[in-house]
């Protein structure tokens, strides 16, 4: 029997994902389909009467826009937010700024595919004269950690499912399990990552996995956190199966 609801949303289009560019811990902000996207989930979880007791985000703006929009739509904009940067997108090394498609025709499609899903590949690592280096590692969100030693310079999924997983089980499931009503607002790796924890998916199975933006989903769990209903989206069958299929088709080469 489910005991406990937990809705996550992947952010919304981004500008970076509208141009194609590999993102990870670059902080773009959401475009203008974004936002309405992130409206949009807002509306979304209101009609279908949806309230949070604690709301979790990454460091990065296009997460917190995302949360924003959706606390606006549900009335509820002084709900208690952690930020952390253990929810950030997973870091994309040297592919950061380079353009999927470019990259594919480049590398090849099977090259991108396994930096983008494959579990334990990481994508080169973002070398110090990286143009965006600086404008990472110096950016004062990061203030308060991660540490020098543990700050990434590239991250596959297990990496980002490495740091991701601590803050998961030390605070948002006893948060979960004291009663509270958690919404999570991160990105497409850092989800896919408690998504595979929570539904137990094999490293192989994870790599079909993609998130599409802007549309919430829930996870009902029993006692002892085990899916009941596992990933219900929030929104018409065919609109989310589009836009996880565009998810999938931005390493195919132009
Ligand atoms: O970093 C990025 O480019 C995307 C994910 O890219 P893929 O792994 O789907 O290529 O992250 P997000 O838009 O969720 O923050």
């Amino acid at each position: 029997m489910a005991k406990y609801t937990i809705v996550m949303v992947r952010h919304g289009e981004s500008e970076w994902n509208k141009l194609n560019k590999f993102c990870g811990w670059y902080n773009a902000n959401l475009s203008e389909a974004g936002e309405k996207e992130a409206h949009a989930a807002g509306k979304a979880l209101k009609e279908a009467g949806y309230n949070f007791d604690q709301a979790y985000t990454s460091v990065l703006t296009r997460a917190n826009n995302t949360l924003a929009a959706i606390l606006e739509e549900i009335d509820h904009k002084d709900l208690p937010t952690e930020k952390t940067w253990r929810l950030n997108e997973r870091h994309y090394g040297g592919l950061t700024g380079l353009n999927k498609a470019e990259t594919a025709e480049k590398h090849g499609e099977e090259q991108v595919q396994i930096w983008r899903r494959s579990f334990d590949t990481p994508p080169p690592p973002m070398e110090k004269d990286n143009e965006y280096y600086d404008i990472i590692v110096k950016d004062e969100r990061y203030a308060n950690g991660p540490s020098e030693e543990e700050f990434p310079m590239f991250e596959s999924l297990k990496l980002t499912i490495a740091r991701t997983l601590p803050f998961w089980n030390d605070t948002i499931v006893p948060m979960i399990k004291s009663g509270k009503k958690v919404l999570i607002a991160a990105h497409g790796n850092s989800l896919r990552g408690i998504v595979k924890h929570l539904d137990g998916i094999s490293d192989e199975g994870i790599m079909t996995l993609n998130l599409p933006t802007g549309i919430p989903f829930v996870y009902e769990l029993d006692e002892n956190m085990k899916p009941v209903v596992s990933m219900k989206f929030l929104g018409d069958e065919e609109t989310v199966a589009k836009a996880i299929a565009s998810v999938a088709a931005q390493g195919k080469a132009k």
